[in-house]
């Protein structure tokens, strides 16, 4: 398993879920992927993309809402209910930048079929034709790399409920591969739009979901010598059921088995869903701390971020959602280099700490990088790192915020003393690596 280096260095990527799923944008915030008994999930899933399936379950409160509010008006609907009329890619993109993302991973063609361009075989029923009338993966691409992001296209091939099987999904009735398409004609229609999705638009990242057609299993050899001869610094994920994986990815807190692959990426939305939920307070959503220690923690281990955005019909970014993002952008403005084109460090150099005091450690070549945050005010602005000894030089403590800081060798680590060091938002104190030992 390798990865071109832009994508082990990227650290964070934003992931943009959106589809007619956002004109309804109504999910109940029941918890996160992993955490939530499965016997509930399907009936009242928080995933708001999932909407056409939760509201089809007869008692769900999604079925009650669409009944009344919607009066079970026909799914398809929503294709021309959503207009983005005020959709500005260059601004999303210019957010997404400052708040330190390195690539941008939209969906092209998500659970309900609608597909964001000109799709082959999907007629009038994509935004070209209808709805937004835009092609807004070539919007979306255009910006990202005007910015010199990365773009990756997210591509729902193993579920289908337009072009495939249109089972709905409840949990009592499970069927064993959850109603998935497995016919050649679905397969051939997937191949050739994910072929129309390499030419066109070459994603750096190509990012398939639930699997792939078994009919067309036997296809993907050869897809993916054509993404890597289109794309040499392609990179693909893991969910082509086991035909091939440049890297694992675990979601919410499900699958983090995979965190412990040469290479990998967590996924999550800013709230409890991927597609805008209008039914989502700050409660459901982390803080701007909050996704600043996700992120670092999951960096430190050696993996990615991507962490989502659900986009509302009208184009337009939820506020609560930009807050996290601005939240983001101006911690990592004065600690990037803490982040980006770093390594975990060695266990045996440093010690991580959950609780209070929160520690977390990445290295770059030359220095070690310790992440504070959560000290309480009983530590009177101290806090012990256990480190090997003489890995790190403790003369050379600098804060990467500017503010003073002091550092001692003591007998299993170093007492680290400054002002300020409770505050959510980790504090990044920087060390040089000594050359007496190696930490690798
Ligand atoms: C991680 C993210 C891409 C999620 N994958 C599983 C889907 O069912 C869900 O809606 C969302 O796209």
């Amino acid at each position: 398993m390798t990865v071109p280096g832009w994508f082990s260095e990227a650290k964070f990527g934003v992931f943009i879920h959106w589809g007619p799923y956002s004109v309804p944008a109504w999910a109940e915030p029941t918890g996160e992927l992993g955490a939530v008994d499965p016997e509930m999930w399907f009936a009242h899933n928080p995933y708001a993309e999932w909407y056409w399936n939760t509201s089809q379950i007869e008692g769900s409160p999604a079925y009650e809402h669409h009944r009344t509010v919607h009066g079970g008006r026909p799914y398809d609907d929503f294709l021309d209910a959503w207009q983005a009329e005020s959709f500005d890619p260059a601004d999303w993109i210019e957010l997404f930048a400052r708040a330190g993302a390195r690539y941008v991973v939209a969906t092209t063609k998500h659970h309900d079929g609608v597909a964001l361009w000109d799709a082959p075989g999907t007629g009038t029923r994509n935004t070209v034709h209808r709805g937004p009338h835009r092609d807004l993966i070539a919007d979306l691409a255009t910006a990202v790399r005007a910015r010199g992001l990365r773009f990756g296209a997210y591509y729902s091939g193993g579920l289908d409920w337009y072009a495939g099987r249109r089972a709905v999904i409840r949990h009592e009735d499970l069927i064993d591969d959850y109603g998935r398409p497995h016919e050649a004609a679905y397969a051939a229609y997937a191949l050739r739009q994910v072929r129309d999705l390499i030419d066109r638009y070459r994603p750096d990242v190509l990012w398939n979901d639930i699997g792939w057609p078994d009919a067309g299993m036997a296809d993907l050899p050869d897809l993916f010598a054509h993404y890597y001869a289109t794309v040499p610094e392609g990179v693909v994920n893991d969910r082509w059921d086991g035909a091939h994986a440049d890297y694992l990815t675990s979601e919410y807190q499900a699958n983090r088995q995979n965190e412990a692959a040469a290479h990998w990426e967590n996924c999550r939305g800013i709230g409890l869903s991927f597609g805008f939920n209008r039914n989502e307070g700050p409660e459901h959503l982390l803080d701007p701390a909050a996704a600043v220690r996700l992120l670092v923690d999951v960096v430190s281990r050696g993996g990615n971020l991507l962490l989502n955005v659900g986009p509302k019909a009208d184009g337009t970014l939820p506020g609560e959602q930009r807050a996290v993002l601005e939240g983001i952008a101006s911690w990592t403005a004065a600690h990037a280099g803490a982040v980006y084109a770093t390594r975990p460090l060695d266990p045996g150099a440093a010690m991580s700490h959950d609780g209070t005091p929160w520690i977390r450690w990445t290295r770059d070549d030359d220095h070690a990088y310790a992440f504070l945050a959560d000290v309480p005010d009983s530590a009177r602005g101290q806090v012990l790192l256990k480190t090997g000894p003489g890995m790190l030089d403790p003369a050379t403590a600098v804060r990467l915020d500017g503010r003073p800081v002091r550092a001692d060798a003591v007998p299993d680590g170093i007492v680290v003393t400054s002002a300020e060091l409770g505050a959510p938002l980790p504090t990044v104190v920087r060390f040089a690596l000594t050359t007496s030992r190696s930490v690798d």
